[in-house]
């Protein structure tokens, strides 16, 4: 890195549930750590900063709309860029789908050169988009997210088929139409089809190089 170099950039990747925002994130993950080394790039999700709901019961938190931007600790979220942008460590809340709640225990993240953020509503916060360095959205048909979100939610967070279509029609389809369709806007670059898309991994990646070096 040149004296003028950035010294940790910041990727944000938006859209729908499950239109393979962790999986690019992930992928331009293991591509780029043999790049930049090992321990100077990492992935923050935004899941973890789900607001701790540990003073509710089970049956409120399962009520909570878990797609509405009040859902989530963006200021935290927030604090914890800024200070990994300083050269500080974080702690990274862990957060369990199947209690709706934050878990006791925390990962710890040292600062990085490349720190890929990956959430739902990420473009929805102006302090998020100030932040970044760039940003993607996800432009995953409807119809096979909710299929491919079906699929995960069953196999992964421990839902049941008819709580999947209930909470998708009550909460996650209208809130994608009311925040995050609409936040499509901010993003600097939109991928197509999932998060397999060669053609966009390879593209992230020779920006996020070309941003280390300039
Ligand atoms: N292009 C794709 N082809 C096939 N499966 C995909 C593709 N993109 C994502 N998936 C799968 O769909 C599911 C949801 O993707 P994920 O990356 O977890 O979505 P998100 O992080 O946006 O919620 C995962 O099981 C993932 O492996
Ligand atoms: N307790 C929770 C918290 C979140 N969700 C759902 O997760 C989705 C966001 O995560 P993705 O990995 O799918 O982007 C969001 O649509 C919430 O509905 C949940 O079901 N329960």
């Amino acid at each position: 890195m040149s004296e003028n170099s950035h010294q940790c950039v910041i990727i944000g990747i938006a859209g729908a549930s499950a239109s393979g925002k962790s999986l690019i994130a992930s992928t331009v993950y293991k591509e780029l750590k043999e790049k930049v080394g090992d321990h100077q790039i990492g992935v923050i999700t935004e899941d973890c900063y789900y607001s701790d709901q540990s003073h509710l019961t089970m049956d409120e938190r399962v009520k909570t709309n878990y797609d509405h931007p009040n859902a989530l600790d963006h200021n935290l979220l927030c604090d914890h860029l800024q200070r990994l942008i300083e050269g500080k460590a974080v702690e990274v809340p862990q957060y369990s789908y199947s209690e709706h709640t934050r878990l006791k225990e925390t990962t710890p993240m040292t600062p990085k050169k490349v720190i890929i953020l990956e959430g739902i509503l990420l473009l929805t916060d102006p302090r998020l988009r100030e932040i970044m360095h760039a940003s993607v959205f996800m432009d995953t048909p409807l119809d096979i997210c909710l299929l491919r979100r079906l699929q995960r939610d069953v196999a992964e967070r421990g839902r049941t088929m008819e709580s999947v279509l209930v909470q998708y029609q009550k909460t996650v389809r209208p809130m994608f139409m009311q925040f995050i369709e609409p936040s499509k806007q901010y993003a600097d670059i939109i991928v197509p089809r999932g998060g397999k898309n060669r053609i966009a991994i390879d593209v992230l990646k020779a920006h996020i190089a070309k941003l280390l070096k300039s």
